[in-house]
């Protein structure tokens, strides 16, 4: 069995940069769904390319079957692995419950880490975060922050009524949110 955590908060808010540094010191392997739709969308003979282009510059979700198999085949690699960040996933209702439907009794979820950040700022970072990708630009940002609001806040919510949630400020400086995020794990696999 699979131990997962998922990794949520608004776009920008550092779930890649905070993911990168649990997965170089505790263990955990790094599973980011935009990133594993990043390159499904890039690889040769991908019937989903122009599918998964079309929701990322939107800033819309992808059906959840293209999705979770992506991120199921990527756990299947990495058997040994302590447990997995499941970075930017799940994002509404279908990825929640193609997810139970797909991964129930193969995975134990330890907890939700949310990076909470006020918005502005978070658009700010993606707007400097240097990358080319195609959605950081202000008409893709105003979408995403839409689908966060109005899709991703409500699953965090679920999440938080079955005590799920750790939340921790990701407004401060890496190494502060970092900190704290170390103290989140220690707590959990403690138990
Ligand atoms: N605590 C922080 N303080 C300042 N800048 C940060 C912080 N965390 C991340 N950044 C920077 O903000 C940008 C976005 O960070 P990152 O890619 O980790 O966010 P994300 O939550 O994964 O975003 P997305 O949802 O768009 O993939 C990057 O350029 C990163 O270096
Ligand atoms: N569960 C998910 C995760 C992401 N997407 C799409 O990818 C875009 C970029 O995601 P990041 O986490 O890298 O910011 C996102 O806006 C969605 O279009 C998705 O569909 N489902
Ligand atoms: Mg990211």
């Amino acid at each position: 069995m699979f131990n997962v955590v998922f990794v949520l908060g608004p776009p920008g808010s550092g779930k890649g940069t905070i993911c990168s540094k649990i997965q170089e010191n505790l263990g955990y392997v790094h599973l980011s769904a935009g990133d594993l739709l990043r390159a499904e969308r890039e690889r040769a003979g991908s019937q989903f390319g122009a599918l998964i282009e079309s929701h990322i510059k939107n800033g819309s979700i992808v059906p959840v079957e293209i999705t979770c198999s992506l991120l199921e085949n990527a756990m299947n690699l990495h058997k040994t692995a302590n447990g997995f960040l499941v970075d930017g996933f799940p994002r509404n209702a279908d990825n929640l419950s193609g997810w139970s439907k797909q991964m129930s009794g193969k995975v134990h979820e330890q907890f939700v880490l949310f990076l909470s950040c006020p918005v502005d700022i978070c658009i700010n970072r993606c707007l400097n975060r240097g990358e080319g990708r195609t959605d950081d630009n202000v008409d893709s940002l105003k979408k995403r922050v839409e689908t966060y609001n109005n899709q991703t806040f409500p699953i965090i919510e679920h999440f938080g009524k079955l005590n799920m949630v750790r939340k921790v400020d990701s407004e401060r400086p890496v190494e502060e949110v970092y900190e704290d995020v170390v103290k989140v794990f220690e707590a959990a696999n403690q138990m």
